[in-house]
């Protein structure tokens, strides 16, 4: 049986490793706190991200990153994306030298803008061919109930791309892959920021024509970043494009679309992020992300409208009526 490792033990993690456990694999998940990694052991569940559900009898966790590593024939990372530097560099020292880097993480980097591949690349040494990113319409709490869902398996390098592909295709999970990394990073970093928008939208008690006019533009703004740093178009109306956006933004289980649920009914960030131990990145991807946009010459207004709102600059109220009454133009991707 193929040995997988997962390091982080939140959401995500767990539920990826449900899709490995799934698709037969041996899943080994590294957790920041031991007596979780004792419960799940003990318990078959994970109380504190995904209460109520039993994990497969494959999947067991650790406190120790080297016993997590030992064996295994591909490392996912799924920690916060503000922390996977300081993570890595902790464990650089026990992650197998020759095996894929496999990114769940839908962030970019505060102070750098760097996408998680890159920060991987920089603290690993690791190749462009070992590195891939898994993205797409994927609610953790949906995926770990098995209920069906497609995603996509990005890396430079089509043999890791399709092996990884093979390791996670469960009877309830459908990967498809693809080689435009930057592309599918972009689309799952930057629909988190639209998601807090669309919440806002919410909050705010306006209805589906809003939603839906946010969604749509911020899916043009991704796309236009995105081809600025290199990404295919195409991706931006893929599975890491517009499906996940629409994923997020539809979703009561999204934390990006509630954070922005709780900015439009009036609570400020340090309230609501102060509330839940779970991470909503486009509260800090957002600057990283606008930071980029402004890097590259490329106009984001929503991006820019909402690192506003969480700055403390603007309302959400401003920012909806400051974004319809932007001088009107043409409908265009350009
Ligand atoms: N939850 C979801 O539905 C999905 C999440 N993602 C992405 O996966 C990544 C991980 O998110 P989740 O698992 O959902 O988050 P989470 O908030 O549920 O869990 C985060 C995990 O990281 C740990 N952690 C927190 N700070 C840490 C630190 N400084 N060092 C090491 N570990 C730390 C926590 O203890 C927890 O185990 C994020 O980038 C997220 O955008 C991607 C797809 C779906
Ligand atoms: O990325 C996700 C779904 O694909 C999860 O979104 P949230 O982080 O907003 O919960």
């Amino acid at each position: 049986m193929t040995k997988v490792a997962v390091f982080g033990a939140g959401s995500w993690g767990t539920a990826f490793a449900t899709v490995l456990a799934n698709a037969g694999n041996q899943v080994s998940i590294w957790g920041r706190r031991e007596s979780l990694c004792e419960v799940i052991n003990s318990q078959h569940e994970n109380p504190d991200y995904l209460p109520g559900l039993r994990l497969p009898d494959a999947i067991t966790a650790t406190h120790d990153p080297a016993a997590a590593a030992d064996g295994a024939e591909a490392v996912v990372l799924a920690v916060p994306s503000q922390s996977l530097r300081a993570n890595l560099s902790e464990w650089a020292g026990v992650l197998p030298s020759a095996v894929p880097l496999v990114s769940l993480m839908k962030g970019v980097e505060v102070g750098t803008t760097k996408r998680m591949s890159e920060v991987i690349a920089e603290l690993t040494g690791a190749g462009p061919e070992r590195i891939a990113v898994v993205s797409g319409p994927n609610l953790a709490r949906e995926i770990a109930e098995g209920q069906p869902a497609a995603s996509v398996v990005a890396c430079a390098d089509e043999g890791t791309a399709t092996r990884l592909q093979k390791l996670c295709h469960s009877p309830t999970f459908r990967p498809y892959t693809n080689n435009d990394v930057i592309g599918c990073e972009l689309g799952g970093a930057t629909k988190n920021v639209i998601a807090l928008a669309v919440g806002m939208a919410i909050g705010l008690g306006f209805g589906d024509n809003a939603r839906a006019s946010v969604i749509t533009r911020g899916l043009v703004e991704t796309a236009r970043l995105g081809t600025a740093l290199g990404a295919d178009e195409h991706t931006f109306s893929g599975l890491a494009g517009l499906g996940d956006l629409v994923a997020t933004c539809s979703s009561p289980l999204s934390r990006n679309r509630t954070f922005g649920e709780k900015l439009g009914q009036g609570l400020t960030v340090a309230e609501i992020a102060g509330a839940t131990r779970q991470v909503a990145e486009g509260v800090k991807s957002c600057s990283s992300i606008t930071d980029l946009a402004h890097h590259h010459d490329v106009e984001m207004p929503i991006a820019e409208h909402v690192t506003r709102v969480v700055a403390g600059e603007m309302t959400p109220k401003d920012m909806l009526f400051s974004l319809i009454s932007r001088s009107a133009k043409s409908e265009r991707w350009g």
